[in-house]
């Protein structure tokens, strides 16, 4: 899951760019970018790195300009390589720069339309780069030399037309302003805000709400699936529905894990919907389970603390945090890598044994995806001298590749992939396992915003909303995709830049 910020002020932007990224640094920890328009001309620095690693004081000086978009990366296309950072830049029309949050599903097709009919190369194998390209083509069609908000919404228009899967996109076009739009499902989050100077309105654009309220500016709304935003430069807004049949279907999955708690996502409090999560977990293991005999319930730190805490309470038994975690290592699931992943684990996490000696311990976590670490994890509670290690999971098995912006494209690399709980249980060695139902997680959400009807919710079920995937689909993502290929790709860290503001 990436994240992504735009801004259109009237003083320079560098710095509330660099917060809010920092703000969404949860979304991806592979590469930063930020892109002004300082007059005519484009700044940009992204590289690897976490946010506070890529930009130095020598960078931000550069990033000059009151109008800008940055992003913070989780590859779930193409390679790691600081090539594919974003934003990405193209020259015409106008000079336009884009970040992107999300998975195309029909890039092969795009780029090689893109060819046929415009001849545009794409150099990198990035699919945001492809949509960076079509966007640009519509714009092109449009023959004008100063584009109206019209203009751009037609653009849009025709955008969605084309493309499938998940995209929240900021972008901006050089003498006009910025642009952002969410695909006709909604499956990644946008939001709008705004902040009043003594110079007029100011507005940012941004995955989470987290990085608006930090910023200093004020939430104003979701932006829609299919529509439309676009600020003028001098600070004017419009905005328009650009799909022909929007539905809105947002990923449950930013619910479970990616978001921060302390966001609202389509009307829904992140953490609200965690507390809700974890008191439905804990009426089913009160209904279903109730001969456990469980001494204490301990979260798996950092994002189901939540989640346990309110098991604890409905249970009535008492909760501690009998893993500390080492604030200084980020997130181990959206690391590049299984042998990362794995390592990063107990690097992470370690053992408080008095919490855990000669007792039976329920560990929550928020999700099982490939076991890496419940596996550890129970294994560390066994050596810290607990007696039995019970397991539950508040989302339901996932079971299913994603193709929507969630680094899961393999189906055998997934622990519940073709397994029955009890089977999933042994191979993590705990005494019991107990997983959420899906109807529970969904009614988890939807409780805090019931206009929400339907989920993207195809890790869980392989009901995938676009309705453009099938199993030939599936097996091309996974050959191209799974860990074996991609730690051969990634050795090939060929360096294909076309443009940076140095180091
Ligand atoms: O079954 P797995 O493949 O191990 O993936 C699931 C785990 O990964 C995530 O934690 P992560 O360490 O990424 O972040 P967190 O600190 O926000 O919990 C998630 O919260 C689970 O703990
Ligand atoms: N997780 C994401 O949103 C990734 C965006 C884009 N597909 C990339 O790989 O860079
Ligand atoms: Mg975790």
């Amino acid at each position: 899951m990436c994240g992504v910020v735009g801004i259109v002020g009237n003083q320079p932007v560098n710095q509330a760019l660099y917060d809010g990224l920092t703000m969404l640094q949860h979304r991806g920890q592979d590469a930063a970018g930020i892109m002004t328009i300082d007059g005519q001309t484009l700044r940009l620095r992204k590289s690897n790195g976490l946010v506070r690693d890529v930009f130095h004081t020598r960078h931000m000086r550069r990033l000059s300009g009151n109008i800008g978009i940055g992003h913070v990366r989780y590859p779930t296309a193409g390679s790691s390589s600081s090539a594919e950072a974003q934003p990405f830049y193209v020259n015409s029309p106008f000079g336009i720069a884009m970040a992107h949050n999300g998975n195309l599903t029909n890039a092969d097709e795009l780029q090689q339309s893109l060819f046929n009919q415009a001849r545009r190369h794409i150099n990198t194998s990035s699919d945001s780069e492809i949509l960076l390209n079509i966007l640009a083509h519509e714009l092109l069609q449009t023959n004008q030399l100063s584009l109206s908000a019209e203009h751009m919404f037609a653009a849009v228009e025709r955008v969605h037309a084309q493309v499938r899967g998940a995209y929240a996109v900021v972008a901006m076009i050089i003498g006009h302003g910025l642009l952002a739009f969410r695909d006709p499902h909604g499956i990644r989050p946008l939001a709008l805000g705004k902040r009043e100077t003594p110079q007029g309105s100011e507005y940012i654009v941004a995955s989470e709400s987290v990085a608006i309220d930090g910023t200093g500016f004020s939430y104003v709304r979701d932006v829609e699936p299919g529509e439309a935003i676009y600020i003028t430069e001098d600070g004017q807004l419009f905005s328009q529905q650009c799909a022909a049949n929007p539905v809105h279907n947002p990923c449950i999955f930013e619910y479970v894990y990616f978001a921060r708690p302390d966001s609202f996502l389509d009307g829904v409090s992140v953490y609200a919907s965690r507390i809700n999560m974890g008191r439905k977990l804990g009426e089913k293991i009160q209904r279903e389970y109730a001969d456990l005999d469980i001494d204490v319930i301990i979260p798996i730190p950092e994002t189901a603390c939540d989640i346990a805490l309110e098991i604890s309470r409905v249970l009535g038994i008492p909760y501690r945090q009998g893993f500390v975690k080492n604030r200084y290592i980020g997130r181990t699931f959206i690391m590049p890598g299984q042998t990362q992943r794995r390592k990063s684990v107990r690097r992470k996490l370690n053992a408080i044994s008095a919490e855990f000696k000669d007792k039976n311990v329920l560990l929550v976590d928020d999700s099982i995806v490939r076991g890496t670490t419940s596996e550890q994890i129970i294994e560390m509670a066994r050596e810290a001298g607990a007696k039995k290690v019970y397991f539950a999971s508040a989302a339901p098995e996932i079971r299913f590749p994603n193709v929507y912006g969630i680094d899961m494209p393999s189906a055998n690399e997934l622990i519940g992939y073709g397994r029955e709980v009890d089977e999933i249980s042994a191979l993590i060695k705990a005494d019991g396992l107990i997983y959420q139902d899906l109807s529970d997680l969904i009614a988890a959400v939807r409780d805090e915003n019931t206009s929400l009807v339907k989920f993207e919710t195809s890790v869980f079920n392989g009901e995938y909303v676009t309705g453009d995937i099938n199993q030939d689909y599936l097996d091309r993502l996974d050959a191209a995709r799974n860990d074996n290929a991609r730690h051969g790709s990634d050795q090939d860290e060929t360096n294909h830049e076309l443009h940076n503001e140095g180091d």
